[in-house]
């Protein structure tokens, strides 16, 4: 309901400091013998900080407050019996009667004082609060239920670093222990992840090339086996772009939402490399031979519906609400019965299990060769050099 006056410029998301101290200045200047004009200025600003819809009754109750104190008893004529909107604050209004307007000024500010209170009492605890210590990659949150692991290299696209694997391995082992039901994957800033970071093979001293590459394949290993074993809903929230390996693994998700500005790409031919994640098993199984192969063997960019139509993701939102109607939707479900929902995970999961494991031990003896080939170090030293992107 669109009201004017008092509550026409609402405006939720101001931050808590600047509320927190306009309610304290409300709540004394209630205690004090009446309310001045000065006071019930500032209780009109307060109103536009308020985090919380007080509603529509509240809303009605303080245009009418409004209207009184700024002129007195109602004197236009009710408005026509469709005119619903109008006809509703009218009667708000009507309703004060001949309350003085130095009364009704002080009830504006006691009202707005009291919703400013609650307000301030209910909001959430700014990240950094909740965010947990000892990762350097990541941001990873607890609230609600859900456990929230955030890529944290927006600057670089969330390109994963041999230390971004790593802990994204610490942060899943946190959280499959953890009292939370759900747990969340997603990015920092305009991309979801670019994949891995190309500077993992830059790094390799002369010589010890294919100790590195022998090290890589372990670590792959290790981390796509994560996600082939967590126990607890896995849930991909897919803020942007996506490349390589964080697209190849979204097949061992259990829940896939995209903004529609998200990409998914796996360009491994042009890389001189070949899938990995699990994705040469999963990818043909979730969209059939053909789209699978034009996908990594042919490195086709997929647009988020394109994605959703072929099955890797479950649903795409527009991105303007995509956070809202994600994280709505992911409230509402780590509200079900914890334990239910990670048997049926474990029942849906441990048919594949076995041969998961066998899919991506293959691939990452594969690629352990591939990574010492000409075409794959030409093209990671074409990327560097500005050549080539993707
Ligand atoms: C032998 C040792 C082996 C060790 C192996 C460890 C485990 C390996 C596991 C392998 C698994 C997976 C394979 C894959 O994931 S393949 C996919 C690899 N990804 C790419 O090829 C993407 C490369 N990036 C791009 O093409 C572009 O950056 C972009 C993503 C299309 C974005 O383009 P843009 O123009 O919008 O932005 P840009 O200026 O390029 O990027 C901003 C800065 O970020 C840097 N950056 C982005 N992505 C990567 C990346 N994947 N690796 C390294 N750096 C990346 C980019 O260079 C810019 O940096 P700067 O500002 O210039 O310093």
């Amino acid at each position: 309901m669109a009201l004017a006056g008092a509550v026409r410029c609402w405006r939720p998301g101001a931050g808590p400091s600047s509320l927190q101290m306009q309610a304290l200045s409300l709540h004394m200047s209630k205690t004090a013998m009446g309310a001045s004009q000065k006071d019930f200025e500032s209780a009109m600003n307060q109103v536009k900080l308020l985090k919380k819809d007080p509603g529509n009754e509240v809303k009605l109750k303080l245009y009418a407050l409004y209207k009184q104190t700024t002129e007195g008893p109602c004197n236009t004529p009710r408005p026509g019996v469709f005119d619903l909107i109008n006809k509703a604050k009218w009667d708000a209004w009507n309703a004060l009667g001949n309350l003085p307007k130095e009364t009704a000024r002080q009830n504006y500010v006691d009202l707005v004082s009291d919703l400013s209170s609650s307000d301030s009492s209910s909001q959430v605890k700014p990240e950094t609060d909740r965010k947990q210590p000892g990762y350097e990659t990541l941001v990873v949150t607890s609230e609600d239920s859900i456990t929230k692991i955030m890529m944290n290299r927006p600057a670089k696209k969330n390109a994963l670093t041999i230390q971004m694997y790593r802990e994204i391995m610490l942060a899943l082992e946190a959280a499959s222990k953890d009292d939370s039901t759900i747990i969340v994957l997603t990015g920092n800033g305009d991309y979801y992840s670019s994949g891995n970071d190309l500077m993992n093979f830059m790094n390799t001293p002369p010589g010890e090339m294919e100790k590195e590459a022998k090290n890589g394949a372990i670590l792959l290993r290790d981390f796509v086996g994560c996600f082939i074993d967590f126990p607890k809903p896995l849930v991909a929230v897919i803020n942007g772009p996506a490349v390589g390996i964080s697209v190849t693994i979204l097949g061992l998700f259990d829940l896939v939402y995209a903004s529609d500005r998200a990409t998914f790409h796996t360009p491994f031919t042009h890389l001189g490399q070949s899938p990995e994640g699990c994705s040469s098993y999963t990818f043909p199984k979730i969209m059939g031979q053909a789209k699978a192969a034009e996908m990594l063997m042919f490195g086709k960019k997929l647009t988020a519906r394109e994605a959703c139509a072929q099955g890797l993701v479950t649903e795409v939102f527009p991105d303007s609400t995509f956070q809202k109607e994600v994280w709505t939707r992911l409230k509402a479900y780590s509200k079900l019965p914890r334990n239910a929902l990670h048997i049926s995970k474990q029942s849906i999961r441990n048919l594949e299990k076995e041969k998961l494991h066998a899919v991506n031990a293959e691939e990452n003896s594969v690629l352990q060769e591939r990574w010492l080939s000409d075409e794959c170090m030409n093209a990671v030293m074409s990327f560097f050099s500005r050549k080539a992107k993707l």
